[in-house]
């Protein structure tokens, strides 16, 4: 295990923004992405440690038949349901903040990318952080995206949407911004660019 702390830069964006794309792009430059939205899927998949708790608060009809969390159903529920979706997250995000805390400092590579949809929302991740980076795309352009990728519906996008900071707030605690308005090959480049400066900015820091 690495006994110094990692320089973190913490990635977040609203639904569909880019923000997996971005990581894809990090990670082609070799560098280390923490994904709290994988660490998620992986506690709610079959054996996942967070199955017991959520069969027990939200009852058999929340499990799928392969023993994992049914997506769909809860994605329903908890977007419709502010309680519920506290509820949900009260379950997952101790989980998660553990689980991403430990590959954060497991990391060798000269920085890490945190992926965190909620990064700004919850508080629980920024202090960790040593840069914020967000993805950023126009709304009409995340709903076509997500509508295009997972097959939802406007209005479920947006109910998703009403449960996340606003645009605006996310743009305001950014020290960085990737504009994913364009094309992917657009959004390479941008990554590429940044990814320079992290590996400088984290080498200064290790310095000083
Ligand atoms: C509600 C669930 C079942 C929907 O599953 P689904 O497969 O449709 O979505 P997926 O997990 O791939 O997440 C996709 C996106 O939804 C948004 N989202 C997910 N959870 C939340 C939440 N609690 N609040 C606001 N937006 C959220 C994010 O933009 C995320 O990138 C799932 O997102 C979930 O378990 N959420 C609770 C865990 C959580 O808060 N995850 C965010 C990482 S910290
Ligand atoms: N610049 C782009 N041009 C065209 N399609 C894009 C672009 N960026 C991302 N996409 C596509 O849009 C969809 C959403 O992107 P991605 O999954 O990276 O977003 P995300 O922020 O991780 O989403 P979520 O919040 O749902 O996890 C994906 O199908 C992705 O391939």
């Amino acid at each position: 295990m690495n006994t110094r702390r990692p320089y973190i830069v913490g990635l977040t964006g609203g639904i569909g923004s880019g923000k997996s794309a971005a990581a894809d792009g990090f990670a082609a430059h070799g560098i280390t992405v923490v994904d709290t939205d994988v660490i998620a899927h992986a506690l709610t998949s079959p054996d996942g440690a967070a199955i017991p708790t959520i069969r027990r608060l939200f009852g058999e009809h929340m499990i799928a038949a392969d023993g994992s969390m049914d997506r769909a159903r809860m994605r329903a529920l908890v977007f419709s349901a502010p309680e519920s979706r506290r509820q949900l997250e009260a379950i997952l995000h101790p989980m998660i903040q553990a689980l991403s805390a430990q590959l954060c400092a497991d990391a060798s590579s000269p920085y890490v990318i945190l992926a965190v949809p909620l990064l700004i929302e919850s508080g629980r991740y920024r202090e960790r952080c040593d840069r914020i980076c967000v993805v950023d795309c126009p709304e009409a352009l995340q709903i076509e995206r997500v509508g295009r990728r997972s097959g939802l519906s406007a209005s479920q996008v947006q109910a998703i949407m009403q449960a996340q900071a606003t645009r605006a707030e996310r743009l305001a605690a950014a020290d960085d911004v990737i504009d994913n308005s364009g094309s992917l090959d657009d959004l390479r480049k941008q990554v590429g660019i940044l990814n320079e400066g992290y590996i400088s900015q984290a080498l200064l820091a290790r310095q000083a």
